[in-house]
């Protein structure tokens, strides 16, 4: 089956996006496998709900991949693809290079600032900032911070992108298929979603 995308997100680099409000959801979402999925969903059902705009801020490339080598799941494209597939207003794409990385919690805290989130989603064990110093009790002292209870797979593990990675390099590709949770879905790129040209830089 082919997906076109008729609402696409507007891509918007780090520190160029400003609204006057917003619900808003964090990760580095490699994959937007079934947790992530029920967290951007949330965020946006709770935007709407509200009549604000829905934000998904997410990195590239995924800090696991050059903090520990990992593989990733899904190249920026598809992971925009994904994203967007679930109808967020706007997704900022921050590059996670060395001098991102070195920005603290507080200047994390910041920049977030510059979308006015009237609330935010996050996952049990969200953390941000250089050395991972923020986390959610922190991110709750600024915003009204929503945590989203860990999404399980039919057997009751949490779905996670470091499993589906792992349950991939077994050769159980069905399984990663299944935790990922885009069955058949093949995304056009060509029809409504601009992607990332050269240099990290995004058409929006
Ligand atoms: C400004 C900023 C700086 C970060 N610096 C580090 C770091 O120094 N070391 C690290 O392991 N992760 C760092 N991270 C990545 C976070 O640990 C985390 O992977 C990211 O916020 C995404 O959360 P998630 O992994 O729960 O999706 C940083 C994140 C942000 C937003
Ligand atoms: N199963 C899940 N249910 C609900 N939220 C989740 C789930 N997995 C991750 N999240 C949340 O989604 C956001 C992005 O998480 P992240 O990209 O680190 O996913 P992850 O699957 O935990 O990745 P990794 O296994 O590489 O650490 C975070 O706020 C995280 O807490």
């Amino acid at each position: 089956m082919d997906l076109h995308l008729e609402f696409p997100a507007s891509i918007h680099r780090q520190d160029t996006l400003k609204l006057s409000g917003c619900v808003l959801t964090i990760g580095a979402f490699d994959g937007v496998h079934r947790g992530h999925q029920e967290l951007i969903r949330t965020a946006v059902r709770h935007a709407r709900r509200l009549g604000l705009s829905s934000v998904v801020y997410t990195f590239d490339p995924p800090p696991k991949a050059p903090l520990t080598g990992a593989q990733p799941l899904t190249e920026i494209g598809d992971k925009l693809a994904r994203m967007s597939a679930l109808a967020p207003d706007h997704i900022v794409v921050a590059s996670f290079d060395t001098a991102y990385r070195a920005r603290t919690a507080e200047d994390f805290i910041r920049e977030i600032g510059a979308f006015n989130p009237y609330m935010i989603w996050v996952g049990e064990d969200f953390r941000f900032g250089s050395c991972k110093r923020g986390n959610n009790e922190m991110l709750a002292r600024y915003f009204d911070t929503h945590i989203l209870p860990a999404v399980r797979c039919e057997a009751g593990e949490i779905v996670s992108s470091s499993r589906i990675r792992a349950l991939k390099a077994a050769g159980r590709s069905n399984e990663a298929a299944r935790l990922e949770g885009w069955p058949g879905i093949r995304f056009d790129r060509r029809s409504s979603v601009n992607f990332p040209v050269t240099n990290g830089g995004y058409h929006v």
